[in-house]
């Protein structure tokens, strides 16, 4: 059999909280498949234009900058890594100054066609060899279902409501979820989804996309929720 027929490639969408980057991670580690944060290229995007005095509002030079963005991403789930110009960014980008900045760089259309073609080619590069050994990729974000690798083998809608994402989120970040770290938190997830919501849909399933929905489930039942839709179309596939 060739490398090619027993890579899987999954895409996973949705929404702010709805535990994408952490479902994702433990997934492409228990495949052992390589494991891609493509909302943490926006993230390192961003924090390159903040870097280099680019202002955000600018568009043509945030553009430019994202085209010369010197980005090397780790794809092992054990240990991701996002390095830009060869400093480690992995904590730098997780600030609520970038959290709040982040989607000047998602709403660029020539940012996003740059972003996706690299991500294009991560995704081939673990389909093919790379990390994973060609075992494939386990690839999150807003447009991967339908953009970026709308071919997917799996492709799953990781959606919670926003009271359950919003909990989640005021708890990673506050260590509580009172009403002083909900208010606190909603601009991270509710503004910031919104302002996304405008170039990139990822509320909603498109055809062939399996929603997931994880309000009443915990971390591990939903990871067994997409291990499930793994197995099911690669038990299709056979
Ligand atoms: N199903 C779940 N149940 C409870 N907490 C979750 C669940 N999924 C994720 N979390 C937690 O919620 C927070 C946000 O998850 P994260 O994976 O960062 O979401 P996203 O990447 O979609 O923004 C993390 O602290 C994570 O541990
Ligand atoms: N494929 C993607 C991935 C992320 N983005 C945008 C949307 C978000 O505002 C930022 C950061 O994404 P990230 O997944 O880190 O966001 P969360 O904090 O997990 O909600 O990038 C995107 O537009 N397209």
């Amino acid at each position: 059999m060739e490398v090619g027929d027993v890579s899987t490639v999954v895409a996973v969408d949705g929404p702010s909280g709805s535990g994408k980057s952490s479902v994702s991670r433990e997934v492409a580690r228990r495949l052992g498949l390589a494991f891609l944060d493509t909302g943490a290229m926006y993230r390192a995007a961003t924090w390159w234009c903040l870097d280099q005095g680019v202002p955000l509002t600018d568009q043509v030079a945030v553009a430019q900058a994202v085209r010369d963005l010197p980005l090397v991403v780790g794809v092992d789930p054990d240990g991701p890594t996002v390095v830009v110009d060869g400093r480690d960014v992995g904590v730098a980008i997780r600030t609520t100054e970038i959290s709040s900045r982040v989607s000047a760089v998602a709403t660029n259309l020539e940012a996003r066609a740059e972003l996706g073609r690299r991500q294009r080619a991560v995704i081939e590069a673990e389909r093919t060899g790379g990390w994973s050994d060609g075992r494939g990729v386990v690839a999150e974000g807003r447009d991967i279902t339908t953009v970026v690798a709308p071919d997917a083998d799996v492709r799953v809608l990781l959606t919670a409501s926003e009271e359950a994402r919003l909990a989640r989120r005021a708890r990673e970040l506050h260590g509580t979820a009172d009403a002083a770290a909900l208010s606190a938190t909603r601009d991270q997830v509710v503004r910031r989804d919104a302002d996304d919501s405008t170039v990139v849909q990822f509320q909603v399933a498109a055809d062939g996309v399996v929603t997931v929905d994880s309000s009443d489930l915990d971390l591990e039942q939903t990871v067994e929720a997409v291990l499930d839709v793994v197995e099911r179309a690669r038990g299709a596939r056979a």
